[in-house]
């Protein structure tokens, strides 16, 4: 990295380039070798090729996330800070947000820093004239990007409940995967100099109903767990991937599973990573209720991930709402 691309790294990561001599060959931390595979909706994730957005926009989004992450640190600190009235924040270290966009402290830091959009408040943003024109351009491709991708979850939501026959209440639908709810967060992992360096997201299900990933043209490090090995999911232009979230689960009384992920670069990448993902929540106050699960809101189950995180560093998750007869 030179001077430029560190200083536009928050402070905590910049020591991770300059103590190491990059050797390719050291990906050995892990006790088996990687393997790569492609996922299937048994996974708990699955890989959309038809899905309609316009390859020219994929490709603007990220140019325009891997402008704006490589201004300098303090820059995007500034004008995207989650104490301003930007519905564009950035953080770092932790993803893990609460609903005013400030971030929570876990017991680790992931090496990634990223901007937190809500959707519903884009249209209404007005950047300051010293962060124009870069937000403000950023704004308007996130804007017509969110459309597509909500509309792509509320499809797939749609087709799943029908796969499963589920018996919802019609009048709910719209409740259960909230548009008002839906954030984007671009993400940017540095470069992997070291194989036994940290992870770029620590292992984790997604809350959300569905969330909808974009690697379009970057490095892999997207990870799933299967039958106790990661499984690396290299990035194929133009294809999406889809990750059945907690909420899902739970409407599904567990027939759709949230799919257990983390995202670890590897040595020989040498190339930091840009990410695009998409989440999408049920109302904040509909209550999911069925055999397998005793009635609870997202918002309660959000503040019991919350809690967990700070007093036991790690998500419970659904685990805490599942009716005791079925707990085995
Ligand atoms: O960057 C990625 O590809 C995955 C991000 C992710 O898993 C998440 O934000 O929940
Ligand atoms: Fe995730």
């Amino acid at each position: 990295m030179n001077k430029l691309e560190l200083e536009s790294y928050p402070p905590e990561f910049r020591h991770l380039q300059t103590s190491q001599n990059p050797n390719p060959n050291q990906d050995t931390d892990d006790v088996e070798p990687d393997k790569e595979a492609d996922p299937i909706p048994d996974w708990g994730a699955f890989r959309l090729i038809n899905h309609g957005i316009p390859l020219s926009l994929l490709s603007q989004l990220e140019e325009q996330a891997k402008q704006l992450f490589s201004k300098p640190f303090e820059f995007k600190q500034a004008s995207c800070s989650t104490t301003n009235n930007s519905p564009i924040k950035y953080f770092w270290g932790t993803p893990a947000l609460t609903p005013s966009g400030a971030t929570t402290l876990t017991h680790t830091i992931n090496l990634v820093e990223g901007f937190n959009v809500f959707l519903a408040q884009l249209s209404q943003f007005q950047p300051h004239h010293h962060q124009l024109p870069l937000l403000e351009s950023f704004r308007v491709v996130l804007v017509e990007y969110g459309k597509h991708v909500s509309t792509i979850a509320t499809t797939l939501f749609d087709a799943m409940v029908k796969n499963l026959d589920l018996k919802l209440d019609p009048s709910k639908r719209s409740s259960y995967i909230s548009q008002t709810t839906g954030n984007v967060r671009v993400y940017r992992y540095p470069p992997c100099f070291d194989a036994k360096g940290g992870l770029g997201l620590e292992a984790h299900t997604d809350s959300s109903v569905v969330s909808i990933l974009a690697q379009h043209d970057t490095v892999s490090g997207l990870q799933f767990l299967r039958h106790q090995r990661w499984l690396t999911l290299n990035p194929i232009p133009n294809t999406l991937i889809v990750n059945i979230g907690d909420m899902m689960q739970a409407i599904s009384e567990d027939r759709y599973k949230s799919a257990r992920h983390r995202v670890k670069l590897k040595v020989k990448e040498r190339r930091e990573r840009v990410s695009i993902c998409y989440f999408v929540f049920p109302d904040e106050d509909v209550v999911i209720e069925n055999c397998k699960y005793k009635p609870f809101t997202y918002s309660h189950f959000r503040s019991h991930v919350q809690n967990d995180i700070n007093t036991l560093g790690f998500k419970v998750g659904l685990p805490r709402f599942i009716r005791p007869s079925t707990h085995h």
